[in-house]
């Protein structure tokens, strides 16, 4: 499809600093991602139940991943964030145990996922649900398309109005999922179905305020992917600054459509206002994969191991319908990758420039947030430090 590429690989120098980089450089830019990266280091979660962030003064939103068993829980978990491929997912076990997993150690996107296997019966008394409902931002309920959903349906009302009870603010995101078996009319019927189902049951109950999001999933194509991203998405409170920035962008440099990644899980944390198709998206994360995989094997010699991806990643894909597509660096994590007309790519230099407009103003956004993150851990360790201090480790005096 593509007839040419250009690709600028990360980590090995392949391409030339552009004056613009030069530019950044000199402005100290990178400077402040260092910063950002410095910070985001010391925000890693231990092991400790969450004690660590609670010190750091930052509680990561919480995401969780229910469902009966096999519905696809730790497969969606395994694809989408550790690259396993679909097929894979055939040989993976039970979940027998609840998995948490930090997200921040390997992206930009900060969140926790917690898989809960499928047979655990966590309104068990001895099971503490309420604590983990209270931390919760988003519930992920999976529902398997290709079996009865009676019971599923069941065990989501359940989990819903528990849920709701000890959160009101938790986003609750339904996955009919492994629809790559169904057609397209199926699919549509199937969500209206349950669509329907869910709602009533929960009208049945007298919580028609209970809002729930429906998504078409399947790891087999990027659906999953993409109901991830809307589902992340609806946890950044920069997002309407973010979408904001990308209209301003290219409503001013004559671009189509563009989009901000998180390049480890392919999940976009942002969009201008115009509507997303599916093949677009699709585009986009191929054009990803072929960044970081020509990296990997042309672009790491010599350096360590990590993402191959650095503020020299950059690449450029005309396609065969007169379209051009532009992925360059905005920070260690986030990638933007736009559509353009290939009269508009004639003036890049317009569009380069606008384009480090924006990534100081994503910066300046980060900035912010780093700079409330930071008040907020000095805040809880002033706390800490007087409720051990009213505790009597410090001496009285007589
Ligand atoms: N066709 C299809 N199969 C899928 C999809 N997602 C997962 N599966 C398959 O579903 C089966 C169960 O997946 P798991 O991820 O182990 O399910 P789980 O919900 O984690 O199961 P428990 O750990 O028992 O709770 C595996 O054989 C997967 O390959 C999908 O999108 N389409």
């Amino acid at each position: 499809m593509a007839t040419g590429e250009e690709i600028g690989m990360g980590c090995g120098r392949s391409a030339p600093l552009s004056r613009q980089d030069e530019g950044d450089a000199a402005l100290g830019y990178y400077d402040n991602e260092d910063d950002l990266e410095a910070f985001s280091n010391t925000e890693l979660c231990s092991e400790d139940g969450g004690f660590s962030d609670y010190l750091n003064g930052e509680v990561k939103p919480r995401i969780l991943l229910m469902g009966l068993r096999r519905s696809g829980k730790s497969s969606i978990q395994k694809v989408v964030f550790h690259k396993m491929s679909p097929n894979e997912t055939l040989f993976l076990e039970s979940t027998n145990k609840i998995c948490r997993e930090e997200v921040s150690s390997s992206s930009f996107v900060s969140f926790q996922i917690w898989d809960f296997p499928g047979q655990i019966d966590f309104f068990d008394p001895t099971f503490d649900y309420e604590m983990i409902f209270r931390g919760t931002g988003a519930l992920i309920f999976v529902i398997d398309s290709q079996d009865d959903y009676v019971e599923a349906l069941s065990r989501l009302h359940l989990t819903v109005t528990r849920a709701y009870k000890v959160n009101p603010d938790i986003n609750f995101e339904v996955f009919i999922h492994k629809v790559d078996g169904l057609s397209d009319d199926h699919k549509i019927e199937k969500q209206r179905d349950i669509h329907k189902r869910a709602n009533d049951d929960l009208a049945d109950a007298g919580l028609e305020q209970i809002h729930l999001s429906f998504y078409l999933t399947s790891i087999y194509d990027h659906s999953i992917f993409e109901a991830f991203s809307k589902v992340v998405q609806k946890l950044i409170p920069q997002l309407p600054t973010l979408e904001n920035l990308l209209n301003i962008f290219i409503s001013n440099s004559g671009i189509e459509k563009a989009f901000l990644f998180d390049v480890v899980s392919k999940i976009y944390i942002a969009t201008d206002s115009s509507p997303v198709d599916m093949q677009t998206y699709e585009l986009c994360c191929d054009m990803i994969d072929v960044v970081i995989d020509i990296s990997c094997i042309y672009g790491l010699a010599g350096s360590e191991a990590g993402l191959p991806y650095d503020k020299e990643s950059m690449a450029i894909i005309h396609l065969n319908n007169t379209t051009v597509m532009y992925l360059k660096e905005v920070t260690k994590f986030l990638t933007m990758v736009c559509f353009l007309r290939k009269e508009s790519f004639e003036r890049k230099g317009l569009i380069d420039y606008n384009f480090y407009c924006l990534k100081k103003a994503i910066q300046e956004v980060f900035d912010v947030r780093v700079k409330v993150q930071q008040s907020r851990k000095l805040l809880s360790q002033r706390r800490w430090s007087k409720l051990t201090m009213t505790n009597g480790a410090p001496s009285k005096p007589h």
